[in-house]
């Protein structure tokens, strides 16, 4: 195999099916603080390469998003390669690969558990848990805790605060805080920072989604405009890799702080921002609330509650990542990151 990511973790599974003609490959980066958990991401990948990259790098995110929420669990991901974009897969041959992945789960005999991710859902959960033990985020109607949105919101809002303070200002009254993409997670975190007094801008390529918030008084950015834009937060909440080296020497905000994951395109971006004063929420800490969510109530066998409460604690935790940066003199990341590290190897 040519052209992968150095690895570090433990083990990465392959398996290729003759019959559905779907591969999928399960890597596990980190069993030392529990079994490892991590979604499956199907996808038509362009090479087998690609598909084992992507799953050992999202593998090696969720160990330290897990160490990161404080989480007696590893970290690991799935990566189904389909034979052909899964919106021109049909039913049977669907369900038949998600039948052999079941059986993947079965051989790993919980090392790794499984839930949804890019290309699945809690109803492709409900199905994997019919014939595994090793699946969660299943649907409300199969006994499943639902959808984790809310609990990522709640989540983003307690990293947004965490960080407006490291910029000195105590509260979010009065401050433009801009959330792009309005979906699951970002229109619950619009809500929770307009009700905390902040002024909203926000915006999302679907531009009827944002017409609640507009009616409650928000301004519409328009989608080409947003890393452009002053304010005082940046939150993003619809896709990663919206800011690189380039976009980071002008963003005109104070704070970034939002639910997608690997928000930074670039490594040099957060050094970039960095010196230029401008505080990042590393987007592990910050969207960790989905995974309290999904794996403390299936897994973990949580209540709701507890779920709250620990998910209110980002906020904390956050004050710490700052801290410590501040103290060693490095980026909030490296700061998050060396934390999570530390955990898994105590
Ligand atoms: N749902 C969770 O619990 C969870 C947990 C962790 C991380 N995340 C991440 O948070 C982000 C949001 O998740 P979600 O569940 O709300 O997704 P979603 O699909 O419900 O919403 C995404 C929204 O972003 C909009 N959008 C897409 N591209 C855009 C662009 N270029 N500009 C403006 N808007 C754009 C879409 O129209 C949509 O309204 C994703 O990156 C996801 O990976 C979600």
């Amino acid at each position: 195999m040519t052209g992968t990511l150095p690895w570090d973790g433990e083990m990465t599974c392959v398996r290729h099916d003759e019959r559905t003609g779907a591969s999928f490959v399960i890597a596990l980066h980190s069993t030392t603080l529990g079994p490892a958990a991590g979604g499956t991401r199907a996808m038509a990948y362009p090479s087998l390469d690609e598909a084992v990259t992507d799953a050992r790098r999202l593998a090696r995110a969720m160990s330290l998003k897990m160490a990161a929420a404080d989480l007696p669990i590893g970290g690991g991901k799935s990566v189904i390669m389909l034979p052909t974009p899964r919106a021109q897969l049909d039913d049977r041959r669907w369900r038949e690969i998600l039948s052999v992945h079941a059986h993947n789960l079965e051989l790993l005999n919980g090392s790794y558990w499984t839930g949804p991710d890019v290309g699945t859902g809690s109803e492709d959960m409900d199905v994997l848990a019919r014939t595994t033990r090793f699946a969660f985020g299943r649907s409300v109607a199969a006994g499943g805790p639902g959808s984790s949105a809310e609990a990522t919101a709640q989540g983003v809002f307690s990293a947004i605060r965490a960080s407006v303070r490291e910029v000195g200002e105590p509260g979010l009254d009065g401050l433009r805080i801009l959330v792009q993409g309005l979906g699951a997670v970002g229109s619950r975190v619009a809500t929770l920072v307009a009700e905390a007094g902040a002024r909203l801008l926000v915006t999302d390529v679907d531009e009827a989604r944002c017409g609640p918030h507009v009616a409650a008084g928000a301004r519409i950015v328009p989608a080409e405009e947003v890393t452009r834009t002053e304010c005082d937060v940046f939150a993003p909440c619809a896709t990663g890799g919206v800011i690189d080296t380039d976009i980071a020497t002008m963003l005109p905000a104070r704070v970034v702080a939002g639910a997608a994951n690997n928000i930074l395109a670039t490594d040099g971006a957060e050094r970039v921002l960095h010196d230029r004063g401008i505080i990042v929420a590393p987007d592990f800490v910050a969207n960790g609330g989905g995974a309290l969510h999904l794996i403390g109530r299936e897994v973990l066998g949580w209540s709701e509650s507890d779920v709250l409460a620990r998910t209110v604690l980002i906020e904390k935790a956050l004050d710490e990542v700052f801290t410590s940066a501040r103290k060693q003199r490095i980026t909030p990341l490296q700061a998050a990151t060396a934390g999570a590290v530390e955990r898994i190897q105590a």
